[in-house]
């Protein structure tokens, strides 16, 4: 395998020939089954507090498009829900399919959403830099948004509306003065479980948060993340039409909620 991506030749089946860790005992994502999911009553309320100003740069990497964020200080962070300590905002990025019947890469009960939102942040309290924590069993924290179609949703345009100027992939573009929790559900409910990145090199370091509620987005917004190219300028053209890895095994974990 070249280089990891999505498609036939380099998709999610090929990446254990790279990163045998594909294989691991806390992959992600999975698929939440309700039903056997625990009710924790020490699962604290999640406390997201962002400032805007963090907010740096909008970018495609090839993979997905992000907002990252200035992270050399404590001021936008993640408090509360299963972490102990604070947690620091990295970035944020999409995951999205080909139609509007997936693309999310956590499912429930079986059911795949159009999309997906993660926001990513790390265990600055205890670590002194994010690669540093990436490979910790407590370094990272994502908080997964459920994207469904419904109404289009004038937050997402925020985010949307850049997109045209980081179609090549590599490309970014100043971005500030943007709140993630913009694009937060009504309820902060969730489920939570101990998993990996989902993307190469999916590192078995990450504290997942799904909440529960999804928030609403239009065909049409969502069509606009499948025009941005996994290619650089001097390659063929090829759109990112999806980028979910599927729900990998559970290996006997649990998943509780709040
Ligand atoms: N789908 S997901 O939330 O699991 C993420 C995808 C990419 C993430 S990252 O920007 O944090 N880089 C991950 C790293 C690269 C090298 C060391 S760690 S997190
Ligand atoms: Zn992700």
């Amino acid at each position: 395998m070249l280089h990891w991506g999505y498609e036939e030749h380099n998709g999610p089946a090929h990446w254990k020939e790279v990163f045998p860790v594909a294989n691991g005992d806390r992959q992600s994502p999975i698929d939440i089954k309700t039903e056997e999911t625990k009710y924790d009553p020490s699962l604290r309320p999640l406390n997201p507090s962002y400032d805007p100003a963090s907010a740096k740069i909008i970018l495609n990497n090839g993979h997905s498009t992000s907002v990252e964020f200035d992270d050399t200080v404590n001021k936008s962070v993640l408090t509360g829900g299963p972490l102990s300590g604070t947690y620091r905002l990295r970035q944020i990025h999409f995951h999205w399919g080909s139609n509007d019947e997936a693309g999310s890469e956590h499912t429930v009960d079986g059911m795949k959403y159009a999309a997906e939102l993660h926001v990513v942040h790390w265990n600055a309290e205890k670590y002194s830099s994010f690669v540093e924590a990436a490979c910790q069993s407590d370094g990272l924290a994502v908080m997964a948004v459920f994207l469904k179609i419904g109404e289009c949703n004038p937050q997402l345009n925020k985010i949307t509306d850049h997109l045209d100027t980081i179609r090549i992939k590599g490309k970014k573009a100043l971005f500030t003065n943007f709140d993630p929790s913009c694009l937060l559900p009504k309820s902060l409910d969730y489920w939570t479980y101990f998993g990996s990145l989902t993307v190469p090199p999916l590192l078995e370091s990450v504290i997942w948060i799904v909440l529960r509620e999804p928030i609403n987005v239009c065909s049409e917004q969502l069509a606009k993340f499948r025009s941005l190219l996994s290619t650089a300028e001097d390659e063929v053209a090829c759109c990112l039409l999806r980028n979910f890895r599927p729900p990998q095994p559970l290996r006997g974990r649990e998943v509780r909620r709040n």
